[in-house]
């Protein structure tokens, strides 16, 4: 038998209408899909029952059946109690209810591929959840998802023929009707075939174009990138005059923190039990105790990452207080509040927590852009000056995996500081790091205290707290144990559990 398309020639402008339905059908289903995908991931997420429940329930159903079964259902079940709809409006409605519990499922992992850690930092420099959503999760995720977003598109295309079922006049339902009008089925079905073949090429040559423009950490950074923080052509140079790395001197003698029966727990597991602590403006705090006696749950406590279970803690920012309580009785403290907080507490982690789709200075700038509203050049101004003067004003346009180690945690603390904060959480900062690499970090911690920011450290490195700490608060079982000077605490050690820890760890 020989193929002839002479015939189905005429029935040209027909196809191409009937190209142009499957397009109109499969994008705006696969829009209303993708949209309601990702309301419908956000619930999955949810800590709240209420939403990830339904949501669960809707992606198991819908992705559990067939998409013929959804088509029928709109179409020819929904009349019988009394909502009639088109073919057109029908088929849309049922390939975007298949296609948002998949698409649900994909932009689930992308969201959930982004470590927990990069989420704490944007929290910590005081950023909403919607600002760390659009400005640190989705243009992460996006690389993530796109591939199995892209893949889950081409097959939506090729389900769309089945709206033929309902009438709908698209490429499979003209195909039918010129080859029953021809008789050659054959040359109907492979000219069919060949404009689905084009137009999933053109999505598989579009998902290649989105990958490569979506790896923007792989490539050097446009201009207009650097030109929006006011970094022209030589963004990487060391600016002239290194700004101080904190403003003003402290105002001595105020509390700045102040901590009272601070309870916290996991199950059961008491990390903190009823911990007291004050710290005046300027100090210098070393938190030291063996692993597990709650060091940084105590930090992440103060700066509320982790929910205490009771206790209060009061913040005097100068230009803000915080008088907060926790407990069954306690006031809830709003999302709103927390925020506020965050502004005035920098945190630094132990494992740095950049965000590695942004540069070391928009690392930076992120907080002042978007917490402080500043304009970018002033932010620019500002990021630069503290990673210069943290070392690291040859690497503002380098990405985080560029950077060694140390440099990395340098970037941090230039982060943290970049937001003013009026006092400093360090989360064992040094503790992911190369031996050789400390020192690097350590130095930059001492200049910061020389400057008279007050600072909360928790570590383990005691040549560190012996010669920078004003006071040594040791815990141990979720206790304060001991507080002292520097001096007092590796001198004079007055609690037996003290003692045996310091002949442990100096031995
Ligand atoms: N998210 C969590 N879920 C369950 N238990 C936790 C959690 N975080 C901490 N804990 C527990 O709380 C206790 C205190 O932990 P924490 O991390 O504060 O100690 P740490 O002194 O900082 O230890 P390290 O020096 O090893 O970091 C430990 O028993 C730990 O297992």
């Amino acid at each position: 038998m020989t193929l002839d398309f002479t015939s189905i020639l005429p029935y040209a402008p027909l196809l191409a209408t009937a190209t142009l339905m499957t397009i109109f059908l499969a994008v705006t289903s696969q829009i209303i899909g993708t949209l309601c995908g990702f309301l419908l991931a956000l619930a999955r997420m949810s800590p709240l029952k209420i939403l990830s429940v339904p949501a669960f329930l809707y992606i198991w159903i819908a992705r559990g059946t067939p998409p013929l079964i959804h088509l029928f259902l709109i179409y020819f079940g929904l009349p019988t109690i009394g909502i009639t709809l088109e073919p057109l409006p029908a088929a849309i409605i049922a390939f975007a209810i298949t296609s948002a519990a998949y698409n649900a499922e994909v932009l689930r992992a992308g969201l959930q591929s982004i470590q927990p850690g990069q989420v704490e930092a944007a929290r910590a420099v005081g950023m909403s959840y919607p600002t760390i959503l659009w400005r640190i999760i989705l243009p992460q995720a996006i690389q993530v998802v796109t591939p199995p977003y892209m893949s889950n598109f081409i097959s939506h295309v090729k389900s769309t023929s089945l709206a033929s079922v309902v009438t709908v006049r698209e490429l499979l339902l003209t195909t039918t009707f010129i080859y029953s009008n021809t008789f050659r089925a054959l040359e109907a079905l492979i000219v069919a075939g060949a404009i689905y073949l084009f137009l999933t090429s053109f999505l598989a040559f579009g998902q290649l174009l989105l990958e490569h423009y979506l790896a923007f950490d792989k490539r050097p950074p446009s201009r207009r990138r650097l030109t929006r923080l006011g970094l022209g052509g030589d963004a990487a140079s060391v600016p002239a005059a290194a700004p101080a790395l904190v403003e003003g001197p402290a105002e001595e003698g105020r509390r700045v923190l102040e901590i009272a029966g601070l309870e916290k727990r996991f199950g059961a597991t008491t990390a903190l039990a009823r911990v007291n602590l004050s710290v005046r403006a300027g100090e210098v705090v070393c938190v030291l105790g063996p692993s597990g006696s709650g060091k940084s749950t105590l930090l992440r406590c103060i700066n509320l990452l982790e929910r205490p279970d009771g206790g209060q803690i009061a913040i005097d920012a100068g230009s803000a207080r915080f008088d907060l309580a926790f407990g069954p009785t306690a006031r809830a403290v709003s999302g709103r509040e927390m925020t506020r907080l965050r502004g005035h507490v920098g945190m630094v982690f132990q494992h740095f927590n950049l965000w590695p789709h942004k540069l070391a200075v928009e690392n930076v700038t992120e907080g002042l852009l978007r917490v402080r509203r500043m304009a970018g050049p002033e932010a620019g101004r500002i990021a630069a000056g503290l990673l210069a003067r943290v070392g690291l004003g040859g690497k503002l346009t380098a990405f985080p995996s560029q950077l060694s180690g140390g440099q990395r945690q340098r970037v941090a603390i230039a982060r943290a500081l970049a937001m003013r904060p009026d006092v400093m959480l360090f989360d064992e900062p040094t503790s992911a790091l190369d031996p050789e690499l400390v020192g690097e970090v350590l130095q930059v911690l001492e200049d910061v205290a020389a400057s008279g920011m007050t600072m909360l450290v928790a570590t383990h490195e005691m040549g560190f707290a012996r010669r920078v700490a004003d006071r040594v608060v040791f815990m141990d079982g979720g206790q304060i144990v001991e507080v002292a000077s520097a001096e007092d605490f590796f001198e004079r050690p007055q609690h037996e559990r003290t003692i045996r820890f310091l002949e442990a760890v100096l031995k």
